[in-house]
């Protein structure tokens, strides 16, 4: 899909009538060494044509044993006499394409060419065509001799994706597949033990426990585009993703994926195992929790910090408050469901295509069938639900939510303000598999719920029994958006450790809720099943509607984690 190109070329010329602009000669894709079609341009010495030119390239061809040839084409007076030249356009030599043909170890060599006589004059425009399309210019800077700062960094994250253990060297089975990822041929072990070799020649620190350091790593770049294989590091840097600007592509980040509406976005096995993979090589202590420290090794092959602090208080973490495996999932899976884009762009940091040699990013979702159908149908494969939570201002939602995290008054307490998260998500069991349920915390704006407020698989709505104003918002809520909808509600009494009191309201909640008598063990394992089976709510509950009596009070909480919550329904 690329652009065909010009190269030009201006040079003393030996014919002696020679037209001052030959007509442009076009060589096909087919037959170039890099499948770009290619005009050629002679603009015989008169460098000044350059001014009007739209070329890629510039070729300076000169005889070698002319002087006069050389300083009349020399770049300096090519630059000088075209001030309009763009800067970025490659400007090669004839000289150039002797200097480049150098031994090398890895990858095939170029034929030897002849500057003398160009009788190879492919080399040439191979040369010329390697400068547009992988130009040196991002990656080294000849003048300090190293690679510049966005090439290392982009090398460097190469380098830690490459590490599947995460020890800091790739051994040879990592180099290994590095090789057959990037150049589709495994390496001969004679070849692994010659570049291991280079390197160890040329510093002390390159090469560890018989496997490349990052340093060597870095290293046999630089010796790459020293050697005028620059090319092998392109073929890196953009089989991981990058353009010539070393950023990563649309593409590679943000693949297309179609979720039609009534659909919902979930990662698949493959992408579970991926994660945990990278789960297990970053938990070095092997707590089943990670660290600050750990959650921070995890994204540096990211270009930003993805999780803020409110993470943690969206899903389960250990006693020191750190993400545990469980929770490390869940946060993925919270991200897929809302974001799949962030998912897909977050997947592609950690070289999720790469490693597990996939299309692109997006072989790691699944998009569910239109809940419509499961409706119909009255089955799902889907694993993740969304529960709304909705109730009037500290009527005691977000205690809910954290509850679900196992978390007690005290606890959430402790909770700094900005640090505070709108979402829970852990997994519980229904009917022996386990399925994700999603909590959400909808900010109560009686007048402002928007759609996605609304758009779940079961609805909460919550009132303090010791706030005498709490249920009526419940009621209002319920009677306005729920009441014809095909959503499950339930209504949540919290507090319920403290003293009751009576609702301005018509109804009671119990008179409100008299019909639905049910008792479930575990509310939350009570709502995954509401989600998944909505039917079955329809059928046992003609409102769709039970009331549960919720306490969050810090004793009940030790004892069971989250079931402190007795779900009882009260008998006049
Ligand atoms: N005693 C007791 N207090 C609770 C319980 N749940 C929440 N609270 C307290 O009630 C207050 C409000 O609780 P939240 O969970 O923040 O209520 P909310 O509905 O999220 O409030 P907003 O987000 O402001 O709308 C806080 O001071 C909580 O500590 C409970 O079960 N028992
Ligand atoms: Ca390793
Ligand atoms: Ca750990
Ligand atoms: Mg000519
Ligand atoms: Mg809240």
């Amino acid at each position: 899909g690329r652009k065909p190109w010009k190269i030009l070329g201006i040079g003393e010329e030996f014919p002696d009538e020679v037209p001052l602009r030959a007509e442009e000669i076009t060589i096909p894709a087919d037959v170039t060494p890099e499948r770009v079609p290619t005009h050629i341009v002679d603009y015989s010495g008169n460098t000044h044509l350059i001014c009007e030119s739209t070329a890629n390239v510039i070729c300076i061809v000169y005889s070698v044993n002319n002087k006069k040839s050389i300083e009349k084409v020399s770049l300096p007076s090519v630059r000088t006499n075209n001030k309009q030249i763009k800067k970025n356009i490659p400007v090669i030599s004839a000289q150039e394409v002797l200097s480049s043909s150098i031994h090398s170890f890895i990858f095939p060599l170029f034929p030897q060419c002849s500057a003398k006589n160009l009788k190879n004059i492919s080399e040439l425009f191979y040369y010329a065509q390697k400068a547009v399309l992988h130009p040196t210019g991002p990656l080294y800077c000849p003048e300090e001799k190293e690679l510049k700062p966005s090439c290392i960094k982009a090398l460097t994250r190469i380098f830690k994706v490459s590490d599947l253990d995460n020890d800091g060297i790739l051994n040879d089975n990592e180099l290994n597949f590095f090789q057959r990822t990037c150049f589709n041929t495994p390496l001969a072990p004679q070849a692994l033990e010659d570049v291991k070799n280079v390197v160890r020649r040329n510093m002390t620190d390159g090469v560890k426990d018989n496997g490349l350091t990052l340093k060597g790593f870095l290293f046999l770049h630089t010796l790459f585009i020293q050697r005028g294989r620059h090319e092998t590091t392109w073929t890196v840097l953009r089989r991981f993703g990058y353009d010539d600007d070393l950023e990563l592509t649309q593409e590679y980040l943000f693949p297309m994926i179609k979720i039609p509406p009534d659909c919902t976005t979930e990662l698949n096995h493959n992408a579970y195992l991926f994660l945990q993979s990278v789960f297990d090589k970053h938990d070095k202590d092997r707590d089943c929790a990670l660290s600050p420290d750990e959650v921070k090794d995890l994204f540096k092959v990211f270009p930003y910090m993805p999780w803020g602090p409110d993470v943690n208080n969206t899903v389960c973490t250990n006693d020191q408050g750190w993400i545990t495996y469980q929770g490390y999932l869940s946060q993925w899976t919270l991200t897929t469901y809302l974001d799949v884009q962030r998912s897909l762009e977050y997947l592609g940091y950690l070289g999720y295509s790469i490693i597990y040699e996939q299309e692109s990013q997006a072989a790691a979702m699944t998009v569910t069938r239109n809940k419509r159908i499961d409706l119909q149908k009255k089955q799902t494969q889907r694993s993740v639900f969304r529960c709304n939570v909705l109730g009037a201002r500290g009527s005691g939602k977000s205690g809910f939510l954290q509850a679900f995290l196992g978390r007690n008054l005290q606890r959430q307490r402790q909770i700094r303000e900005d640090h505070k998260s709108f979402y829970a998500i852990s997994t519980t069991y229904v009917y022996g598999q386990e399925k994700y349920l999603l909590l959400h915390e909808v900010i109560p704006d009686f007048d402002f719920l928007s759609e996605a407020d609304l758009a779940c698989d079961v609805v909460c709505l919550v009132y303090d029994v010791n706030n005498p104003r709490s249920f009526e918002y419940c009621a209002k809520v319920y009677k306005q958006y729920f009441i014809d909808s095909k959503t499950p509600c339930v209504v949540i009494a919290a507090k319920s450790d403290l003293h009751e009191v009576r609702q301005h309201y018509s109804l009671s909640p119990h008179e409100f809720c008299r019909k639905h008598k049910l008792h479930p063990k575990d509310i939350y394992t009570r709502l995954t099943t509401m989600a998944m089976y909505p039917h079955m709510a329809q059928a046992d509950l003609k409102n769709s509607t039970f009331w549960l009596r919720a306490s969050v009070g810090a004793t009940v909480f030790a004892v069971l984690g989250f079931a402190m919550y007795r779900a009882l329904l009260k008998q006049r």
